[in-house]
């Protein structure tokens, strides 16, 4: 690849997340969307495009290919990794954000049929070759991966808020609660699942759910390795999602001041990534925000001696942007190798 080609990425799965790292290409210079795969009909698939982004004449539908006004992307309605054909659209990568296909057997099937590095939009379910976090173990992404996760928009955030505040802070162990917007996974009316409480109505109810991050936090923080249980609460809103962790520190002398401050030294040091917020935001304010963690100074409280008890906002949005950074992370891996 030259110093100027932009990257040639591929999606299967133009959900929210698929259009949302398609619109955010269409307006980078260094990422074009070549591929689609998806279960839906081109027409639909442009319809939801055209009620996701700020200007959907942006974005136009010529026969099995979306267009705009800086790349073609051809749409295949495909619903399987090994039948879609990568290699025809020469990719330099593919992000599978269908949620369905987190087996290491289906990421084998998109680098079989061409795709040189899969990057799930979500946690895996068995052992790859690296979950990268960018801001925190970016670092330790190497030429060779294939398969590789880029956590989940919660994950990012949890991950943020303690490699920060671990910097700083003996922290002893933590609980997580991420009190997340409905996702289409769950029926909006009862209706039964594999899961007894996901069979219940999205929109009527609080539904107490499991977060897989703290079985993998160690993979990206091997320091809060065991230490840190993570859940979930879905609400019936359609978008903002908000992390409550309790942290328990070993110095009961720490103040929410203290934390607080800590926030605020740290988030300009990960530029778009990591915010403070001063305001009495509240879910609909952070809609649209691509930041992967706004944390909330307002919601910091100290319980008994060593609790300490923080907020953070989060969407789908910054998630997509965070997927495209770790695109152009080992975009730029495969470059110094060419140079070397
Ligand atoms: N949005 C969130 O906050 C969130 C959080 C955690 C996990 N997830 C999960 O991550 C996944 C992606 O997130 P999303 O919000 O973009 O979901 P989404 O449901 O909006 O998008 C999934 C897309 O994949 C397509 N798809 C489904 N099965 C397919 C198949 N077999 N082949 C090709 N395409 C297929 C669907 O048609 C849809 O367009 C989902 O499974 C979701 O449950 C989402």
């Amino acid at each position: 690849m030259s110093q100027q080609q932009p990257v040639r990425l591929g999606i299967m799965g133009f959900g929210q997340t698929g259009r949302q790292i398609y619109e955010l290409a269409s307006r980078s210079e260094d990422v074009e969307v070549v591929a689609i795969a998806d279960i839906g009909a081109p027409e639909i698939l442009h319809y939801l495009l055209g009620s996701e982004v700020n200007e959907p004449e942006r974005h136009r539908l010529e026969g099995n290919f979306l267009v705009n006004p800086r790349f073609r992307a051809r749409l295949m309605r495909i619903d399987q990794p090994a039948e879609m054909p990568w290699d025809i659209f020469g990719v330099d990568a593919v992000i599978d954000s269908t949620g369905k296909y987190r087996e290491r057997r289906y990421m084998e099937d998109h680098l079989g049929n061409g795709a040189p590095r899969l990057l799930l939009r979500t946690l895996p379910l068995d052992h790859i070759d690296r979950i990268v976090i960018p801001g925190i173990n970016h670092d330790h992404a190497q030429v060779a991966d294939r398969m590789i996760s880029a956590g989940s928009a919660t994950t990012t955030a949890l991950c943020l808020l303690l490699h920060i505040l671990g910097s700083e802070f003996d922290i002893e162990c933590a609980a997580m609660t991420s009190i997340h917007a409905y996702t289409s996974d769950q029926a909006l009316q009862d209706y039964a699942g594999s899961d007894f409480r996901r069979s219940r109505s999205a929109a009527r109810n609080i539904i107490p759910n499991t977060h897989e991050a703290g079985m993998w936090l160690g993979r990206v923080l091997p320091q809060f390795d065991g230490k840190v249980v993570t859940s979930a609460l879905n609400v019936p809103i359609h978008e903002g999602c908000l992390l409550d962790v309790n942290l328990v520190v070993a110095d009961s002398a720490v103040t929410p001041d203290d934390i607080n401050e800590a926030m605020r030294r740290h988030a300009p040091t990960y530029p778009g990534v990591v915010a403070v917020s001063e305001d009495p935001i509240v879910s609909s304010d952070v809609i649209g925000n691509a930041h992967s963690l706004l944390f909330d100074i307002k919601g910091t409280i100290k319980a008994g001696n060593n609790t300490i008890k923080t907020l953070g906002w989060y969407e789908n949005l910054g998630h997509a942007a965070r997927l495209l950074d770790v695109v152009r992370l080992y975009r730029e891996l495969d470059r110094q190798r060419e140079a070397a």
